[in-house]
């Protein structure tokens, strides 16, 4: 690379869970964990809930093996420069960027994540839709941790989408308090990795909202793996399985930024629809961009 090049950036948003996006097609940018700290920093920084990189799988090594499914890898990162294993609102902005780009035409596009190839469908001004794998319940159906905020503890379920969620069903959303810190989940060994928590209350029938506190984000406005986690987990508690039903099943699942609508299929298959939205795009100091301390970044 070329260090002393603006790097090229934009800014996207699904439900209010926003992303700093960077065009790096060849492998060559590879921030650091500090770097994208700092690159989603909302004061010092271009401000996200995390970092969307968007290499092309043939020269990423964890993508390479996908690469004759799907051109792109989905190289997500938390806002505190933690990689994580998927994003599901991150996929849908990801997808977006790439038909506006020009890189993919409306209709079917697979995107490569560490959680494998996820389908996306993509209408040219509407809703994106992403089949997210299915849902695992590690621990069956029953709740089998505990979640502690604010004093207070709730039995939650364990639900993976790729990567961790414990789910908690609550009274009142505003008991989770202001989820500036993460909450407790216990038994910590039920989640080596860290968790994302969301809580969740009921709306009406097959109708939940949720608030979320993400493993390396903190407070966000919405979490697309964590609403599937939520639909799974609400299904079950509701003593519905498509799998045994024999047909799909939805949910709408409201976030603080938005509405997300989740289907499970008979096969386990959990697909999730919801807006995609790219704001601004722009450069980065080049400087500000290799080493702390230095620059700032200028829009075109
Ligand atoms: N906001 C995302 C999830 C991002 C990753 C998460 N914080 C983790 O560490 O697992 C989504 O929309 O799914």
């Amino acid at each position: 690379m070329d260090s002393s090049a603006p790097v090229r950036f934009l800014k996207g948003h699904g439900t209010e869970n926003d992303f700093v996006i960077i065009p790096d097609p060849d492998g060559t940018l590879d921030p650091s964990p500090e770097a994208v700290a700092r690159l989603c920093d909302r004061r010092a920084g271009i401000g996200g809930d995390g970092l969307l990189r968007v290499v092309r799988s043939a020269v990423h090594p964890e993508a390479r093996g996908m690469a004759d499914e799907a051109e792109w890898f989905m190289d997500y990162r938390n806002a505190d420069g933690s990689v994580a294993e998927m994003c599901g609102n991150g996929v849908r902005v990801f997808a977006r960027h790439l038909q506006r780009a020009g890189l993919a035409g409306a209709g079917d596009l697979a995107v490569a994540t560490r959680a494998g190839v996820r389908r996306v469908h993509l209408a040219k001004d509407g809703d994106v839709t992403v089949h997210m794998g299915a849902a695992r319940l590690p621990a069956g159906a029953d709740p089998s941790v505990t979640v502690t905020v604010g004093g207070r503890d709730w039995p939650a379920r364990n639900v993976s989408m790729g990567n961790p969620h414990a789910v908690a069903f609550v009274d009142d959303l505003d008991h989770a308090g202001d989820l500036l810190t993460a909450p407790a989940v216990t038994p910590a060994e039920a989640y080596p990795e860290g968790v994302n928590v969301e809580f969740v209350v009921d709306r009406g029938r097959r109708h939940v909202a949720l608030r979320v506190h993400e493993r390396g984000s903190g407070e966000t406005r919405s979490c697309g793996t964590g609403a599937c986690a939520v639909m799974v987990a609400a299904a079950r508690r509701d003593g519905v399985d498509p799998a045994t039903e024999g047909v799909p099943v939805s949910y709408t699942v409201d976030v603080p930024g938005g509405r997300l609508v989740i289907t499970e299929h008979p096969d386990g298959g959990v697909e999730m629809t919801g807006p995609a939205v790219i704001v601004a795009e722009g450069t980065i100091d080049p400087d500000w961009f290799a080493a702390p301390g230095k620059g700032g970044h200028s829009n075109e």
